[in-house]
Formats: structure tokens, sequence, C-alpha cells
């Protein structure tokens, strides 16, 4: 492959030569990077543009590179690791002679071969000038080599809005703009419809409030396939996320559960505008044969990943054999659009008090035409329902009490708007937490393998079958 940039003269192999080895120590290193514990084989650049040509001063390189990884033993895992994906990662670097001492800490490093040797390489996001180039370029709807800078016209965007990173513990990379817009750039690309432009312009289109509406993105097309490479909102200036709040009022061990109940009313509401905006389908006996095949493949795949799951394997495959049981019976559900990885994170409360769900991307490591299918809604409450007990075993002892005030609060509320408790339907809502702890389980042995001992716990708890939440 040796396809040209943007410049006569530099080809995407020659620009990989010079930044292979910077990539190659910097990428395992980053939150957002999915393989931490296997070395990289090897990199490919799927697309490479120049959005400003390095000259003397500054460049800005915008790279789609895929990364390979063998199959090998997984140090955090303590076992054989499952082959991994040759994931697609978002790159934004800055490329100048010398780096002011104001973006040291963004420096990748020093190039000393190829096309860009003699230049520093930094990661761009830290640097104002880049940022801008960003919002502007979105401002003025620019398109650049693959790259499509798109806006909602209604929507006002100021050029003059200094902007700042995010400093979030997040999957993705988020710039903040004067508090009026963030702009979400998604680290790993997945070719295709991103929910979380998807969802939230359909959302807007319903008038629901609870949403912040997108005001632009950015796309690539690559190979004849759409990628969404980020989002710009509304930022939510003086909001507090749920999962900070829910650890502050732990930690002065007061009650959650006004809030807890606030969030299931929240989510409700925001269910029922996606069931009015995209078709909701009734489940037949195949497809909840299929959900529970579904669940118990994960498993499979999670306990071949993680061998601290495999003592709890056998068990937690009896929740998903009930839950397919019932399917084979007379029992029926709605499936419809949902957020798909809901959690106290995803979730912002304004100073008055009214809760708002962002990131819609659902689980990053699905895939996406999974992602897009209707699930039943209770798949989201039990999302929620482990992020209370996350909350919970942050701290000892764990507060078990805490977390199930706050389980039965959220569900209240939830059936206070939808008309439905989900306690109702006690073995689906089961084996979707069950299928949300074993997804955690591999999630936390990828990217923060010190938090394993968590849903772990849980995975304990759901196998000995320790108690859920009750219907009253
Ligand atoms: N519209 C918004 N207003 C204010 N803060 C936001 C907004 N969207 C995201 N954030 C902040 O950014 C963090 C990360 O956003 P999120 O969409 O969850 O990104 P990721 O997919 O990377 O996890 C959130 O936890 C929140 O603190
Ligand atoms: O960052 P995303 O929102 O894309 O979600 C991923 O990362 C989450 C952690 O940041 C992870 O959530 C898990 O940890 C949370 C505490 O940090 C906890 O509240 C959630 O319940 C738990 O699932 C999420 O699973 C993952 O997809």
């Amino acid at each position: 492959m040796s396809e040209a940039v943007t410049r006569p003269g530099i080809t995407t192999d020659a620009l990989l030569a010079s930044l292979d080895p910077l990539l190659r120590a910097w990428l395992p290193r980053q939150r957002w990077f999915a393989g931490k514990g296997h070395p990289i084989t090897d990199f490919t650049l799927v697309a490479a543009t120049e959005l400003l040509p390095p000259t003397s001063e500054l460049g800005l390189l915008h790279l789609l590179v895929r990364v390979r990884q063998p199959q090998v033993p997984a140090q955090v895992t303590g076992g054989a690791a499952p082959a991994l994906p040759a994931d697609c990662y978002q790159l934004l670097l800055g490329v100048r002679r010398e780096l002011p001492p104001r973006l040291a800490p963004a420096l990748i490093g020093h190039v000393t071969r190829g096309p860009l040797a003699g230049f520093t390489v930094y990661e761009a996001m830290h640097d104002a000038r880049m940022s801008a180039f960003l919002l502007e370029a979105l401002r003025m709807q620019a398109r650049v080599g693959k790259l499509r800078f798109e806006r909602d016209p209604r929507k006002d965007i100021g050029d003059d809005l200094a902007p700042r990173v995010l400093a979030a513990e997040q999957s993705n990379s988020s710039l903040v703009y004067g508090d009026t817009f963030i702009l979400k750039l998604f680290r790993r690309i997945v070719p295709g419809v991103n929910p979380d432009l998807e969802l939230p312009l359909m959302l807007a289109r319903e008038g629901c409030a609870q949403v912040p509406a997108p005001a632009a993105w950015l796309l690539a097309d690559v190979a004849d396939d759409l990628n969404v490479l980020g989002v710009l909102q509304p930022y939510l200036k003086g909001t507090a996320d749920g999962w900070e709040m829910a650890l502050r009022e732990l930690a002065a061990g007061r009650d959650f559960s006004g809030e807890a109940r606030a969030l299931g009313r929240a989510t409700a509401d925001v269910h029922l505008a996606l069931a009015r905006a995209l078709p909701t389908v009734t489940l037949g006996r195949a497809q909840m044969e299929l959900i529970a095949e579904g669940m118990a493949e994960r498993l499979d795949a999670a306990a071949k990943a993680v061998p601290a799951l495999q003592p709890y394997a056998a068990a937690l495959r009896t929740t998903f054999e009930a839950l397919a049981d019932l399917g084979r019976g007379e029992a029926r559900w709605t499936a419809q659009r949902i957020h798909g990885d809901l959690h106290l994170g995803q979730c912002l409360r304004s100073p008055a008090g009214e809760w708002s769900l962002i990131d819609f991307e659902g689980e990053p490591s699905r895939a996406l035409s999974e992602r897009r299918m209707p699930q039943p809604p209770v798949r989201d409450v039990a999302g929620m329902l482990r992020s209370f007990d996350y909350a919970a075993r942050s701290r000892e002892p764990w507060a078990t009490d805490w977390a199930g005030d706050c389980r039965a609060a959220y569900c209240t509320g939830y059936a206070e708007v939808s008309g439905r408790d989900p306690r109702m339907d006690p073995v689906l809502l089961r084996a979707y937490e069950t299928d949300k702890a074993v997804y955690e389980v591999l999630y936390e042995a990828r990217h923060r393998p010190d938090w394993l001992p968590v849903p772990l716990a849980a995975i304990k708890r759901l196998a000995t079958n320790g108690p859920a939440t009750e219907p009253h």
C-alpha cells in the first residue's frame, strides 16, 4: 500500500515508517486502547489526511490506524487470550519542529526516520490552535480529503470558543469549547452508523429534553464505508455526573435513593421517546432463544479470556437457560432501540436536579449491527443496577444496603413513568444483569485490570443465586 497522503512525495507507507516506533510505545499507554497486555504486531494506515501540512512550524495529521495484535498469553488475565480484532483507532497528531513547554505533557515522541524525521509528534488535542481548527472546520462544513465536517445549519456555532481537553475517565476523548460545546472524538472506529450520533439526532427530532442534541459531526468515507469520527453537542455546564455524585454521597454516608428514583424516571422518558422515534418489535420464541444463546456465547468467550470466570460459568449458564425456557412458553417482550451501555457515568444532573443521558455508543466491543438492534429496554435497567453495585463496591466494607436501596428506587422511578416495573420480569432482569457483569469482566480485563474484582464479586453473587433485585 503506498497511497499518497495529500502531498506528492509522501506515501502512507513512508509516513507509517516515520511514526511506527513512536506509536508502538505510546498507544498501549492510552486509556482508550483496548489491547492492553498484548504486543503490537504491526500497523496499517486506513486513512491519512494532512489537515495542516507539516511546515517548519506546525502540522496537523489525522490518521485512522489499524493495529494488529497476536494471540498471546495475557498477563492481565492470567491465561490464554482470544485473538484480538485488528482495531482501527482515530489519532490526531500535531507535528512541530520544537514543542513549546506548555505542550510537553502531550509529547508522543521525536521522529528519527522517514519523511517526518527531525519533527516532534504530539497529541494535537492539547494544542489550542489545533482544536480551534477542528471547531472552525465543523462551523464551515469543511471537506478535507476523506473527512467531512458537517453541522446542523439551525444551530449557531460561535467562532471564538476557548478549547480545553476534558479531564474525565472515558473511552474516547473530548474537547470542551468555552463551556458551550463538547466535541467527542471517537477513538476506536468501526465502519457504519454510530448510534451515538444516530440516536441523539432521532431523540432531538422527538423533542426529548433528556438528551443533548448533536450540533455538528465529523465523518469519513473510507472504502465505500461511512465512519462516524466525532460529535459536537451542547456542553451541559454545571452538571455533575452520576458516578461522581454517587461516590460522594456514599463517602458521606448519605442515601442516594431519591436521585436513583429520578434517574429511573429519566431513563423511562428516554425509552418512551426512542420507542416513538424508531420501530419496536415483539420478541417471539426464536428471538428469545437467540438472545439467551448470545448471552451464553459471550459467557463462554469471556471465560476463555478470563480464567477467573470459569468456576462460575456453569451456574451462570442456568440463568440464560431459564430465559430461553421462558421464551419457549407464553412470555413475550417488546424490543426497541435502547441506550445500550447505561451506567452512572452516562447520567448528568443539572443544578436544578434534572437528569440527562449521554453516550449512546453502546458497548464498544460489540458489533455495530448488534448495537443497533432493538432490544428489551430492561437491558439498560440492568446496566444501571450494575452501576449502583459498582459504586457500592468502591469502598470497604461494601455498601450493599446502599446499593439495594438505589436499585429498588431506580426500578420504582422507572415504573412510575413507563408503567412497567422491571422487577416484574425477574428472569429477564437477572439474565441481563448477568450478561452485563460478564461484559464488565472482559472490559475490565482489557482496560482496567485493577477493577476486575468488582464485576467478579457480582459474578459470584449471581452464580450462587444471591439476591438480585426482588419483585415487590
Ligand atoms: N453534553 C455534555 N455536557 C457536559 N459534560 C459532558 C457532556 N457529554 C459528555 N460530558 C462529560 O464527558 C464525559 C465523557 O463523555 P462520554 O460521552 O461518556 O464519553 P466516552 O464515550 O468517552 O466515555 C462524561 O462523563 C461527562 O463528564
Ligand atoms: O466509557 P464508556 O461509557 O464507553 O463505558 C465503558 O467504560 C465504563 C467505565 O468508564 C464501564 O463501566 C463500568 O464501570 C463504571 C465505573 O467506572 C460503572 O459505573 C459501570 O456500571 C461499569 O459497567 C462500561 O462498562 C464500559 O462500556
